[in-house]
């Protein structure tokens, strides 16, 4: 299954992943992203980002080589696809966590793809979380506050929308919403027709 999160930079969106991936759904595959922006202390590359230049990013949009991609506050962000496909291949979830351009593309492609939208409780807490993570000087949080406000917007093109107010609660809440999709019978049904011989 492909598993869409997105939400305002800041939300907590990678805070609630890492918390999914070493709590009961270790088994998903996150798929890491390409950017063209600098890395923030202690970020690695190919854990946290492929940190790429503008020249090898458009290299790589040339060459079909992205699921997706979207210029975000002046840098490419982008999925791999290949990665993707293989997890993808090999019956794994892969989790891809983006921003609302890049979202809808997968979208076109993916319309089987489960599209969570995790929202702040509000937005003077989104301002107050980008501000104490630290990485970003005051222009670059306007920015991404701006960017925020209509990113929100389009909160109804997503399946589900999960409040991050407290990481655990928020945790449980998608969990769920993957147990129950993992459930749908379009899903499930494919594994019963074999068994009864019915095409
Ligand atoms: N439920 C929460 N309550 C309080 N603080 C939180 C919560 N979730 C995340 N945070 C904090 O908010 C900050 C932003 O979180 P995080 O970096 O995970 O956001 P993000 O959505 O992944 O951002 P970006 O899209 O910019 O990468 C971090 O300092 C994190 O510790
Ligand atoms: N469309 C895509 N957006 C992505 C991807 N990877 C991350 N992002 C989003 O970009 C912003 C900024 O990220 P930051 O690390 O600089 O704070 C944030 O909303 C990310 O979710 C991607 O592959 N495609």
């Amino acid at each position: 299954m492909l598993i869409v999160l997105s939400g305002p930079s800041g939300v907590g969106k990678g805070t609630v992943r890492q918390a999914m991936m070493a709590d009961s759904f270790k088994d998903f595959k996150y798929s890491v992203s390409m950017t063209t922006r600098t890395p923030r202390p202690g970020e690695k590359d190919g854990v946290d980002y492929y940190f790429r230049t503008k020249e090898q990013f458009q290299q790589h949009i040339a060459d079909g080589e992205m699921l997706e991609w979207a210029r975000y506050v002046n840098n490419f962000y982008g999925t791999p696809l290949g990665p993707v496909n293989k997890t993808l291949d090999e019956g794994q979830d892969v989790l891809l966590e983006i921003e609302v351009n890049g979202a809808m593309q997968v979208r076109e492609k993916c319309p089987d793809g489960v599209f969570i939208f995790l929202t702040p409780p509000d937005l003077q807490e989104l301002k107050q979380r980008i501000e104490k993570r630290g990485t970003d000087d005051a222009a670059t949080i306007l920015k991404r506050m701006e960017k925020a406000r209509n990113e929100i917007k389009m909160m109804e093109n997503y399946d589900y929308a999960v409040v991050n107010d407290k990481v655990d609660l928020a945790v449980k809440r998608i969990e769920s919403i993957i147990t129950s999709e993992h459930n749908r019978v379009p899903r499930v049904i494919d594994r019963y027709r074999k068994m009864i011989g019915v095409k």
